[in-house]
This record gives C-alpha cells, sequence and structure tokens, in this order.
C-alpha cells in the first residue's frame, strides 16, 4: 500500500515508524514537510521519500494522512485540490485520513470542492511503539471498503475506536489523544515528588514508570472495574488511603475533569474558528 503524508511533525513521525516495515515499506511512504532536517531525519530511520512540496506523488498514494497543524489544513487543502482534481478525473480517488484536532470533515470537504472519500481520525503518540489508540469517524460519502482500509492502516500502530457522531472526536481528543501528555506529566509528579522524598532520579523513574505500566496492564487483564482494583491497593487506614484522601482534598479528581472538558472544549472551538474561514 503506497501512503502519503503531509506534514511530517510529531505525530506523523509517530505514525511512520509505527507503519514502515510493517504496513507498508518505508520506499512506499512519501513524507512531505517544509523542513529537510525532519524529512532528512525519517529518510535515515525508515528510507520513506521525501518532497518539501506537494507534488504527484501525493495522489499517487491510495492513502493521504492530512498531518499538518489544524491550523494548516485549509491552507494544504488550497494545495491539494487541484492534484486530487486530477486524480479524480484519471478515475481515481484516494483516501484522506485526517489527523487534525477540531478540523471537520464536512469543511475540509468543502475545502477540497465536494471531496468524499474522508475518515477523520484522532490518534496519539503511542503509535510510535505500536501501542497507539485511534478513534475514527467516517464522513457521509466514504464506502464501506475505505473504512475498511482506514481501520487496517490505523490498526497497524494500535486499536481503533469507530464513534458514530463527528462531535464524538472532540471527547476522544479529551481521552485518547491529548492523554498521554496527562500521563506524562503524572509521571513527571510522581517522579519529581519521589526525589523530594529521598530516592534518586534513576529509582524514582523506575519505580513511577513500572507502576504505570503494571498497572495499566494489571487493568487491561482484569474483568473487574478499575475502582475494585483502586480499593484493593487501599488498606483501611493506610498509606494509599492517606494518598487518596490528599488528592480528593485538592481535588485532583476534579481538575481531572475540568481539564477534559477543556480540550474537548478547545477542538470544538478550533473547528469552529477554522472551519468558518473560507
Ligand atoms: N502530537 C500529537 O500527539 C497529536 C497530534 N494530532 C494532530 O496532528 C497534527 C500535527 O500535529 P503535530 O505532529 O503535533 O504537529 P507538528 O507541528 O509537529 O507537525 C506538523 C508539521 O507539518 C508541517 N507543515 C506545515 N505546513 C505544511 C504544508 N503546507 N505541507 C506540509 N507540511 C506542512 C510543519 O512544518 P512547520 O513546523 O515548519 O510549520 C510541521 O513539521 C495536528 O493537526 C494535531 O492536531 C493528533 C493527535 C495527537
Ligand atoms: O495538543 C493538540 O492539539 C494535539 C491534538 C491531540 C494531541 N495533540
Amino acid at each position: 500500500m503506497k501512503i502519503a503524508f503531509i506534514g511530517g511533525g510529531n505525530m506523523a513521525s509517530a505514525l511512520i515508524a509505527g507503519l514502515a516495515g510493517k504496513l507498508a515499506p518505508g520506499g512506499n511512504i512519501h513524507v512531505v514537510d517544509p523542513n529537510p532536517a525532519a524529512l532528512d531525519k525519517l529518510f535515515t530511520a525508515h528510507g520513506v521519500s521525501a518532497a518539501t512540496e506537494l507534488d504527484e506523488r501525493v495522489p499517487a498514494a491510495e492513502v493521504i494522512v492530512l498531518a499538518v497543524k489544524p491550523q494548516s489544513m485549509r491552507e494544504v487543502a488550497s494545495q491539494l485540490k487541484p492534484l486530487l482534481d486530477l486524480a479524480q478525473e484519471a478515475g481515481r480517488q484516494p483516501l484522506l485520513l485526517s489527523i487534525a484536532a477540531g478540523i471537520r470533515s464536512a469543511d475540509l470537504a468543502r475545502w477540497l470542492g465536494g471531496y468524499a472519500a474522508i475518515v477523520r481520525t484522532m490518534p496519539n503518540t503511542p503509535a510510535l511503539i505500536g501501542q497507539g489508540v485511534t478513534g475514527m469517524v467516517a464522513a457521509p460519502g466514504v464506502t464501506a471498503q475505505q473504512r475498511d482500509a482506514a481501520d487496517h492502516i490505523m490498526r497497524a500502530v494500535g486499536s481503533t475506536v469507530w464513534v458514530e457522531k463527528e462531535a464524538l472526536i472532540d471527547p476522544v481528543t479529551a481521552v485518547s489523544g491529548s492523554g498521554p501528555a496527562y500521563v506524562f506529566y503524572f509521571i513527571e509528579a510522581m517522579q519529581a515528588a519521589a526525589e523530594e522524598l529521598g530516592l534518586t532520579a534513576e529509582q524514582g523513574r523506575e519505580l513511577a514508570l513500572a507502576t504505570f505500566a503494571g498497572a495499566a496492564q494489571l487493568a487491561l487483564q482484569s474483568d473487574e472495574p478499575v475502582s475494585v482494583l483502586r480499593e484493593r491497593v487501599t488498606s483501611k487506614g493506610g498509606t494509599t488511603y492517606a494518598a487518596l484522601s490528599s488528592m480528593e482534598q485538592s481535588g485532583v479528581k476534579a481538575a481531572i475533569g475540568g481539564a477534559m472538558r477543556a480540550a474537548a472544549a478547545r477542538g470544538k472551538q478550533l473547528g469552529e474558528e477554522l472551519g468558518a474561514q473560507d
């Protein structure tokens, strides 16, 4: 399968690392990004073909991943439209996978002159190691075959969760798209506190990371709700009870809910602001 990426930044690099050699050999991946240094890195690591500008190699791919910042999508669509028009005249309709936060499929379709084959996705950076999870929604004109192709690609870098309504991609973004950053933030805080409590930086890192990985694996492999697993750690009058009471008093749970509402609201706002441009 030939896959083209427009944008070769953080998320595209994670997807390319996960896909290269698995679903598509590096040589079947084409990347467009204005930064030669980013392209060099991807070429050296995965043998992708690379260009600083869009050309006919982009619509020659079966799948085009739009991996630029939401603010660049309108501009990219205007560069892509003539190339897609030519492909369609030749009887080809590459599948577009948009990974941009906020950007609605209907706006993208309109910018591309009514292009139908669009699947909007929200991946996350653990795709780099094949452990990503991607939220997905198909625009109304997407065929079952295109939907399957999109699912196949994203499953090569982890698991997929399809939602029926596109508005739910903003909540998905708040959970799993941005989510790895919350986890890293929590780990950073645990590492810093471990050092304050007298452990070395290495000990704090090893203990915190192994705890996250072990707890997540335990929850994944358990049939019981996460709350039950939590209760099993929490001895009456013990250390965990002291820690969780302190978190409750500090409003940690409420703060997490507030943070996720802010992320979802920002996704919606980006879509409204950027979709209104015409
Ligand atoms: N990072 C993440 O964890 C996730 C990101 N996303 C989405 O992925 C998209 C990319 O995010 P991320 O990878 O973090 O951002 P980056 O800024 O790392 O990557 C975007 C890349 O696109 C390049 N670019 C800008 N304009 C063009 C153009 N016209 N043609 C080709 N390339 C261009 C940028 O170059 P320059 O910097 O010079 O402008 C940059 O290298 C966003 O829409 C984001 O919402 C989705 C899920 C998770
Ligand atoms: O922060 C962002 O906007 C992007 C989308 C999800 C993760 N990173």
